[in-house]
């Protein structure tokens, strides 16, 4: 069917734009319950407590890069999406299609995009998180404020994941293989290793029945076939707080290869885009720790960004979720019939019906 208005809503973290807002979002993301499980009563507090004693650090941190004192998250999540509807463009010419951006935890809010979206007047709206492994404190938790915020037109329909994406995979071992091929032209002969670094999560939500971990490890499977890796390992990084998260750290992978005499190719495996987790934490902080321990050369492949077969895959996963396809983007991941998937909820209707 063709001549709808579909609207396709990237949902993403949000950073601060400026200084002054490094604080209310920090606010914002520690009072949701999916990042501190407390009942509100106890949780707002500590949130009023922890961003404000986390302020002073993460403005330093957000001033390293060159992004007027915030994240350049929304400035590059905009380029994804003029991206992602020039394709859709050309892959539903019958249809009007409009992406828009739904931000977690600062503008643009949710709140504010469910407004929008609701003055567009879609028939169809497609829910794509810019998060390839579902996880219940990033996908759920903004599919959770898109459902209490949104009381516009058309049928939702959520894309869950997509860790084992064709293009998605296909991106990703290209940006690591370019960087290999620099390795081996400045550092002849060196053994060097590629160190998939995912946003870690405390283990508690793991064993609760988070899917994120099992879903990155089946990304970092299929890239490191598709690439052809002899040496790689996975290791999350972005700890914040006294909980256990999933381990090894990045910081722990750096100090083994040093260990095992090996240089070391960066790849954020969870993150389609640039921001204070790669831009500062990659490129300055583990830079300086892998240079202290005598790791070299020290590489970091860019993130997917705009790369043309991401773009497919989530111009695909959008096709895929209209019904517009036969093909199955989101991998493994959905057919595993996780406990927080979105679809679950979708397929006990349609196999109630
Ligand atoms: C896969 C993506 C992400 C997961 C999973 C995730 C979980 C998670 N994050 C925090 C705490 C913080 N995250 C922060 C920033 C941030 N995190 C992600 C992605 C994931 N987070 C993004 C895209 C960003 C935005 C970066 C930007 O440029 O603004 C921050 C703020 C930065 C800082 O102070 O370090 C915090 C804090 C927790 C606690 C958590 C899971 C429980
Ligand atoms: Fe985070
Ligand atoms: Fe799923």
């Amino acid at each position: 069917m063709s001549g709808r208005r579909i609207a396709v809503v990237l949902f993403n973290l949000g950073g601060p734009d400026d200084a002054a807002s490094v604080r209310p979002f920090l606010f914002n993301l520690f009072n949701d319950p999916a990042i501190i499980g407390l009942p509100g009563f106890a949780r707002t507090p500590l949130a009023k407590l922890i961003s404000s004693r986390r302020e002073k650090s993460a403005q330093a941190n957000y001033a390293m890069m060159d992004a007027g004192g915030g994240s350049p998250l929304k400035a590059e999540t905009r380029k994804q999406m003029a991206a992602l509807d020039a394709r859709l463009a050309e892959a539903l010419p019958g249809d009007e299609v409009k992406s828009f951006i739904a931000m977690r935890y600062w503008h643009p809010l949710t709140e504010e995009t469910a407004i929008d979206v609701a003055a567009f007047g879609p028939d169809e709206v497609v829910l794509l998180p810019l998060y390839p492994q579902f996880s219940t404190t990033t996908t759920a938790s903004s599919l959770k404020a898109w459902k209490s915020a949104y009381a516009g037109s058309g049928r939702s329909r959520a894309v869950c994941c997509y860790p084992r994406a064709a293009g998605w995979v296909e991106a990703q071992g290209e940006l690591i293989r370019e960087k290999l091929a620099e390795a081996e032209r400045d550092h002849p002969g060196r053994p060097v290793r590629v160190l998939f670094s995912a946003h870690g999560i405390p283990e508690k939500l793991v064993e609760k029945g988070d899917p994120y971990q099992e879903q990155v490890e089946s990304t970092v499977s299929a890239v490191a076939e598709a690439a052809g890796l002899q040496d790689w390992a996975i290791c999350y990084q972005s700890r914040v707080g006294p909980m256990k998260w999933l381990g090894p750290s990045t910081p722990e992978a750096i100090q083994t290869a040093a260990d095992d005499g090996v240089g070391v190719v960066v790849a954020p495996i969870a993150f389609v885009s640039e921001h204070i987790e790669t831009l500062v934490e990659l490129d300055i902080e583990y830079r300086h720790l892998a240079e202290n321990l005598g790791v070299s050369p020290y590489l970091r492949a860019p993130t997917v960004g705009v790369a043309g077969p991401f773009i497919e895959a989530l111009a695909g996963a959008v096709a895929d979720s209209l019904g517009r396809t036969g093909s199955a983007p989101y991998g493994p991941g959905c057919q595993a019939r996780h406990k927080a998937c979105p679809f679950q909820a979708e397929r006990g209707q349609a196999e109630a019906a």
